[in-house]
């Protein structure tokens, strides 16, 4: 009965789609997630240069993410994929103290491009596993805002601002 009701629905109103861009310092865990999400398997990375982009089903929504290279010299780049985006998944390195203030300002830099203005925002905060890695909570402190609510479920925390609404992406 679900089966034919989820047929029926999907018949009237279509699978939507949705553009989402995954954007953080290097080595925060971008590609990890990115097919963890897609094959549900943990691969080893190599540093990304360039893109890698990959489809992702939830529920009745199609996920286009894009997941770009987090170096230095390569986050001039990032900001051609802000048009056209309705999600940023921003992913950081729970565990890298040293470099939360520049996450903050490479975050505080895309959230302000007025491209990004209307998108859905989700902040990964990765590495829960290690020891001594940040809390959610630091975090989103880190970011700089103060603001933000937290849901947080396993290593995700789904950070809603003003003007932020929730991505339907956390499981
Ligand atoms: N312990 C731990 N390690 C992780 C986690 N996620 C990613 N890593 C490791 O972090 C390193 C960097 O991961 P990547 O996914 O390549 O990082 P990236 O953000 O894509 O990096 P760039 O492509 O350079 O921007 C790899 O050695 C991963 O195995 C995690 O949740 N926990
Ligand atoms: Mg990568």
């Amino acid at each position: 009965m679900g089966q034919a009701f989820r047929k029926l629905f999907d018949t009237f109103f279509g699978t939507s789609e949705m553009q989402v861009v995954m954007l953080g310092l290097d080595a925060a865990g971008k590609t990890t997630i990115l097919y963890k999400l897609h094959i549900g398997e943990v691969l080893s990375t190599v540093p990304t240069i360039g893109f890698n982009v990959e489809k992702v089903q939830y529920k009745n929504v199609m996920f286009t993410v894009w997941d770009v290279g987090g170096q230095e010299k390569l986050r001039p780049l990032w900001r051609h994929y802000f048009n056209n985006t309705d999600g940023l998944i921003y992913v950081v390195d729970s565990l890298d103290r040293e470099r939360i203030g520049k996450a903050k300002q490479e975050f505080q830099a895309i959230i302000s491009d007025p491209f990004m203005l209307n998108s859905v925002i989700l902040v990964f905060a990765n590495k829960q596993d290690m020891k001594g890695a940040m809390t959610p909570m630091e975090v989103c402190e880190g970011l700089g805002d103060k603001s933000c609510w937290i849901l947080f479920s396993g290593n995700v925390l789904l950070l809603i601002g003003p003007g932020f609404s929730a991505l339907g992406f956390v499981s």
